[in-house]
């Protein structure tokens, strides 16, 4: 029997997101699977969860609330987990957000000349800025929701993961627009910028090479994806709906230039998937794994090596256990 735990699964208003795609995929390749969704919404969580059941009445699919962003709910809901399962295979931390987006149009216009335009529309690198705000538990919300409510949630999940004779693999959704000048180990939240997305996803990067240090002797194992640029509520956020419409014939040609467009969920969803069917053990702790789609629309998963190091990866994991203590300390 697999338990996997999803966290950020909500059936969103028209598309539904990656993760939801994901749960599709997985239960058509394995209905036996149980699925746990993790969501902060219980009335999208509960939609999603129907949606799944019509294709596959006979699914196991509990819901648990979590808003990751919120350390007394990721506390909460690791104990709910702890008291339903005593194991889990897979965790993905898909949940992540990109509050307040503003595209940089200059920098847009310049890129596409800079012979550089392939590389400016996989990555997003120099067109995006973001607003970040501080949650009630004192720290940025970017931060707090894609990074460290992830970290709270692996470390309060530790007995179901690390079982001794079985391997388990956490998964990061992370991204092509992590950027290693985006990141500071003295501003690991980073307070001072306004690339708080790049940032965290950086940090996941360094994040998931630490845990495999820590945990591999224990069969933890942590992995990293990017799913593309996929269209979702994430991206119909950064333009006005109406604008992403408009483009997206351009969208679809740019596609013939690079496999990095994957464009729908489902494509998306590929290297998530794609880890399901892995020995954990057989995966490359210095690789990020890309979701990529040819211009015929075929999926595949394609290994990349990551811009990080141990010595940043332990630094960043020293300080996040220092801020763990710091916030058990405080609630
Ligand atoms: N779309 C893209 O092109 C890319 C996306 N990604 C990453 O993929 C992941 C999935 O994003 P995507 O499907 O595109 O976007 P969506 O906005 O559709 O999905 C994000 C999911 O995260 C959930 N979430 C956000 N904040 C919280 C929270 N505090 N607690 C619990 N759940 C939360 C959302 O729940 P709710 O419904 O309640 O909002 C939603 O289900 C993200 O980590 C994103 O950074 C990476 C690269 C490219
Ligand atoms: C000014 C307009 C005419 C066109 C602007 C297009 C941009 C808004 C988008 C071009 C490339 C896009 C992105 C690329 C990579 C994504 C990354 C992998 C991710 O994690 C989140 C979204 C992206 C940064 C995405 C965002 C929109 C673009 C910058």
């Amino acid at each position: 029997m697999i338990r996997s735990l999803h966290c950020g699964q909500d059936l969103k208003t028209v598309t539904g997101g990656i993760g939801l795609a994901l749960c599709e995929r997985l239960l058509s390749h394995d209905a036996q699977v149980q699925l746990c969704l993790a969501c902060r919404n219980g009335q999208r969580a509960e939609a999603a969860r129907q949606a799944l059941l019509v294709s596959h009445p006979q699914a196991h699919i509990s819901l648990v609330q979590l808003d990751v962003g919120s350390m007394h709910s990721v506390f909460k809901a690791a104990q709910e987990v702890r008291q339903r399962y005593n194991r889990l295979d897979y965790l993905y931390l898909n949940a992540g957000i990109m509050p307040n987006p503003q595209v940089d149009h200059k920098a847009f216009y310049k890129g596409l000349f800079s012979g550089k335009a392939v590389h400016m529309f996989s990555t997003g690198e120099g067109l995006l800025t973001q607003k970040d705000e501080v949650t009630s538990d004192g720290l940025q919300q970017v931060f707090a929701t894609n990074l460290f409510g992830h970290f709270i949630l692996v470390r309060e999940l530790e007995p179901l993961l690390c079982r001794p004779g079985n391997s388990s693999l956490i998964i990061w959704t992370s991204s092509s627009n992590a950027r290693r000048s985006a990141f500071s180990l003295d501003d690991l939240q980073h307070k001072q910028g306004n690339e708080s997305y790049s940032s965290s996803k950086y940090a996941s990067d360094l994040l998931s090479l630490a845990f495999n240090r820590h945990y591999n002797s224990k069969g933890l194992y942590s992995s990293v994806i990017c799913p593309g640029l996929v269209m979702t509520n994430l991206t119909y956020g950064i333009l006005p709906s109406f604008f992403w419409t408009l483009i997206m014939p351009i969208m679809w040609l740019i596609r013939i230039f690079t496999n990095t467009f994957t464009l729908t969920p489902y494509n998306g969803a590929e290297a998530l998937f794609w880890l399901f069917k892995q020995k954990p053990e057989a995966l490359d702790p210095m690789a990020k794994y890309h979701s990529l789609t040819s211009g015929l629309g075929n999926n595949y998963t394609q290994p990349c090596k990551m811009d990080i190091d141990d010595i940043m990866a332990e630094t960043l994991y020293e300080k996040l256990l220092d801020l763990e203590d710091a916030i058990r300390k405080k609630l």
